[in-house]
C-alpha cells in the first residue's frame, strides 16, 4: 500500500462523558476517495472538525503528508493542503459565484480579506477562480450572485472554493444533504470527476452516493471504527449491518 496521505493514530475527543472520538485510528491513501459513514452521532462530524484543525483532540496524532500536523492551526494545515469543503452558510451571497472563489484563493495565497477588492482585479485570482469554476460545472455561471443560485449549485460553489485553494486533501462534510434527486445524481457525477484528481474524505449519509463513490469506506459508531473495507465487504459485513445499515438501508449496487 502507498505511503498514506493521511494517518489518524489513537484520536481522543471528549465532551464530557462522551467520546466523540473514541482512540480513532485510520489511514487515507493518495488517490482514494475514502468514505466515512456511521449513524447519528457517531463522530464523524468530529473527526472532520479534528483534522481541519477546528476541534482540537484530547489525545492521539494526525499525520498529514508525512508531518504531524495535531497541533497546527487551520489556516497551517489548509496551506500544507488539507481543505474542507466550506459550508453554504460560509459563502457571501451578496458577492457573485466568482467573487467567492477568488476570495478564497487569495485568503489561501496569504492575503488578508480586507483587500477582497483586489480580488475583483488581480488577474491570477481571476484565472484561478474561473477555473475551479469550470471544474465543477460552474463556468457559465460565474457572475450570478450567491442568493440567485439554486441550492445545488450554492453546493457545487462550496467545493470550488475548496478546489480553489488546490487542496491534496479535500475533506467533503455530506455534500449531498439538501439536495434532490436530480441534484444529488449531478454531484456524484461532479465527485467522480474531481477523484481523479485530489484525494477525497466523503462523510455523507446518502448511502447509494457513497456506494458509487467510495474506494473504501470507515464505518464509526460511538467513535469507534468498527469496519474499514472496500465497498463490497463492508455492504456484507455482518457488525456493519447490525449496528448501521439495517433493514432500511438495504445498499444496492451503482456501478
Ligand atoms: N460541541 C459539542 N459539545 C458537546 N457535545 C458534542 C459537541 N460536538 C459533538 N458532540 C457530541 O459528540 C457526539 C458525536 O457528534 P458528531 O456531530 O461528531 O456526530 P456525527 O456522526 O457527525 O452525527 P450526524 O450524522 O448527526 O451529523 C454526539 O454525541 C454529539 O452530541
Amino acid at each position: 500500500m502507498a505511503e498514506p496521505l493521511l494517518r489518524v493514530d489513537s484520536l481522543v475527543r471528549r465532551y464530557g462523558g462522551i467520546a466523540a472520538t473514541d482512540n480513532l485510528s485510520m489511514e487515507v491513501i493518495p488517490g482514494e476517495l475514502h468514505a466515512i459513514i456511521g449513524p447519528n452521532g457517531a463522530g464523524k462530524t468530529t473527526l472532520i472538525s479534528q483534522l481541519t484543525g477546528q476541534v482540537m483532540p484530547n489525545s492521539g496524532t494526525i499525520y498529514f503528508a508525512g508531518r504531524d500536523v495535531t497541533s497546527l492551526p487551520s489556516y497551517t494545515r489548509s496551506r500544507l493542503g488539507l481543505a474542507r469543503s466550506f459550508q453554504i452558510t460560509s459563502l457571501l451571497k451578496d458577492f457573485s459565484a466568482i467573487d467567492n472563489v477568488a476570495l478564497a484563493a487569495q485568503a489561501h495565497d496569504g492575503h488578508s480579506f480586507r483587500f477582497w477588492g483586489n480580488a475583483r482585479k488581480e488577474r491570477h485570482l481571476r484565472d484561478t477562480a474561473r477555473a475551479a469554476l469550470e471544474r465543477v460545472g460552474l463556468g457559465q455561471r460565474a457572475d450570478i450572485v450567491v442568493s440567485q443560485l439554486s441550492h445545488g449549485e450554492q453546493r457545487e460553489l462550496e467545493l470550488a472554493v475548496a478546489l480553489a485553494t488546490k487542496p491534496q486533501l479535500l475533506l467533503l462534510d455530506e455534500p449531498m444533504a439538501g439536495l434532490g434527486v436530480t441534484e444529488s445524481a449531478r454531484m456524484v457525477a461532479l465527485l467522480k470527476e474531481l477523484r481523479k484528481e485530489v484525494t477525497i474524505v466523503l462523510v455523507e449519509h446518502d448511502m447509494e452516493a457513497v456506494f458509487a463513490l467510495a474506494d473504501r469506506i470507515t464505518v464509526l459508531v460511538y467513535g469507534r471504527v468498527i469496519a474499514c473495507d472496500v465497498p463490497d465487504a463492508i455492504r456484507k459485513h455482518e457488525e456493519v449491518k447490525r449496528a448501521y445499515l439495517g433493514e432500511q438501508h438495504a445498499v444496492t449496487r451503482h456501478d
